[in-house]
């Protein structure tokens, strides 16, 4: 069995529409669709794009090998024996843009876009927005812990909760890519390169006759390394107290104790006791860690509080996004091939949030050039010219439609950039720290009123007013 291949990582009815297409005759039709998701997660005021990696990953490596094709020949459908031919010689020869990871991403702009035949680009849908979802997701998550503790450590501590083991290091990847520092997932380490820590858990103290003898042999194992858990049987008057001594017994051979974790009780009241017993005893220097059941929230809370915490490990509510497990980004037709031309399409919808936005789209961040900051996004058709030239444009405001801003001096930066074209990758990877730094001067576009983690303002995302005719000229159409 092979858990690796992601080939057939879809949903039946990209399969039975790939069917469909060969059977019509219209596989080789060129197809453009849009990745989007129409609302913020958390409450948050934008969301930091994850997941391209992988998606490279899977598109490199789609091919219907045997295994596949003979589970495909068995299905109740029938697909007939051309149709399978047809797969073994598939390979994606389409083009992709998409934002960088790392990018700070707003409702109904596109994050990826793929432009192939309608053959290919049915078939990577499920993926994609299963790769893109999870992980942009993650990140955005990620990123509202970033905010509230942006000067202490954030170690990622979520595997053992994760939904399994593909979202336990890649979350822990998107983790990171948000700010955090480390992962304590060694395959996430290996894999991409993110630093890893550890401290130890309760089984080791339970393992031993006492505390300190636990502490002591842990000591005596990883000397540089000792964070010691202290909350195992009475933080304050057993737990501080065997730590001390250690860490005294270790400064004593040239050694310095890291820390010491609190991962259970009141973490304010006990932070700051155990601050004042480590400087009492000239231990200023040993940092103090806490975990259990953290999140932003919690975290502000226990600062409001006046806890004396240096190292946040955040677990559960990180790598599940506890309080909002799915980011709903869709994958949306915007324009298809007719007599050998590419015409925009758009969908209805009795809920105007879910008519979809026509034509093939450009996304550029509008940079104001007096005080360098993101003033807006600004989608635009493709073959539109004045934002990359740096000519005036009409902001047409989607919600509010009679707000139209005319903007004559702006910096601009183009969002979508080319992956993959005519089959070829043409995108130079970023390795994992790039994409880290890259997102922190994401971060430092935007003005703090986008970036708080209550009621922050929105950011909008504007039309050009050609996709805003478009858009309206076929709604016209359809009524008709
Ligand atoms: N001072 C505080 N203010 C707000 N929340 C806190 C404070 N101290 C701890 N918490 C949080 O309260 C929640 C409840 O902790 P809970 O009572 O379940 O843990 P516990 O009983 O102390 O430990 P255990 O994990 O062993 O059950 C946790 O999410 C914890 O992070
Ligand atoms: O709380 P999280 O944010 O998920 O962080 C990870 C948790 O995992 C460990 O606990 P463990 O699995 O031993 O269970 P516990 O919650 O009973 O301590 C650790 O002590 C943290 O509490
Ligand atoms: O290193 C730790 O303290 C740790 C790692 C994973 C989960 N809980 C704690």
């Amino acid at each position: 069995m092979n858990y690796t291949d992601l080939t057939l990582h879809t949903d039946k009815y990209q399969i039975n529409m790939m069917y469909a297409h060969w059977k019509q005759g219209t596989m080789n039709d060129n197809a453009v669709f849009e990745a989007y998701f129409r609302n913020l997660p958390f409450g948050n005021g934008f969301a930091v794009f994850a997941g391209l990696e992988r998606l490279i990953d899977y598109i490199r490596k789609l091919s219907f090998g045997k295994e596949i094709l003979s589970y495909l020949r068995k299905q109740e459908e029938g697909y007939e024996k051309g149709f399978l031919e047809e797969l073994s010689r598939f390979r994606f020869n389409g083009s992709i843009h998409a934002m960088r990871e790392g990018t700070l991403v707003f409702p109904n702009e596109p994050i990826v876009r793929v432009e192939a035949r309608v053959f290919e680009a049915q078939l990577v849908e499920t993926a994609l927005l299963n790769f893109v979802n999870y992980q942009t997701l993650i990140a955005t998550k990620a990123s509202r812990i970033k905010r509230i503790a942006p000067d202490e450590r954030l170690l990622e501590f979520g595997t053992r909760r994760a939904q399994e083991a593909d979202a336990a290091i890649w979350g822990a990847r998107a983790a990171y890519i948000a700010g955090f520092h480390s992962t304590s997932n060694m395959r996430a380490g290996m894999l991409f390169g993110i630093p890893t820590s550890g401290t130890h858990a309760h089984s080791w103290v339970q393992g031993h006759e006492s505390e300190e003898e636990a502490f002591g042999q842990f000591a005596e194992a990883l000397p540089d390394h000792v964070t010691l858990l202290v909350d195992t049987y009475d933080t304050l008057r057993s737990g501080m107290p065997n730590a001390i001594k250690i860490a005294k017994q270790l400064e004593s051979r040239g050694k310095r104790m890291k820390g010491i974790r609190l991962d259970s009780g009141d973490l304010a009241f006990l932070s700051k006791k155990a601050r004042t017993m480590l400087d009492e005893a000239g231990l200023s220097y040993v940092k103090i860690v806490a975990s259990n059941d953290l999140d932003e929230n919690i975290i502000a809370d226990l600062k409001a509080q006046g806890a004396r915490i240096d190292v946040w490990g955040v677990g559960t509510k990180l790598i599940t996004a506890y309080d909002q497990p799915a980011l709903g980004a869709v994958y949306k037709l915007v324009a298809r091939e007719r007599a050998g031309e590419l015409v925009p399409v758009i969908k209805i919808s009795g809920n105007p949030e879910k008519i979809t936005n026509p034509g093939v789209k450009n996304v550029h961040r509008i940079i104001d050039k007096r005080t360098g900051m993101a003033v807006s996004d600004y989608m635009s058709m493709t073959e539109e010219t004045e934002v990359r030239e740096g000519r005036a444009i009409k902001l047409f405001d989607p919600v509010h439609s009679h707000r139209v801003k005319l903007v004559e001096e702006y910096d601009s930066i183009p969002l979508l950039h080319s992956i993959f074209s005519a089959g070829k990758l043409t995108y130079e990877m970023p390795n994992l720290e790039q994409i880290r730094s890259y997102h922190e001067s994401q971060i430092a576009l935007f003005w703090p009123e986008h970036l708080r983690k209550l009621n922050p303002e929105g950011y909008t995302v504007n039309f050009s007013e050609k996709i805003w005719e478009l858009k309206m000229k076929l709604i016209r159409e359809h009524r008709k």
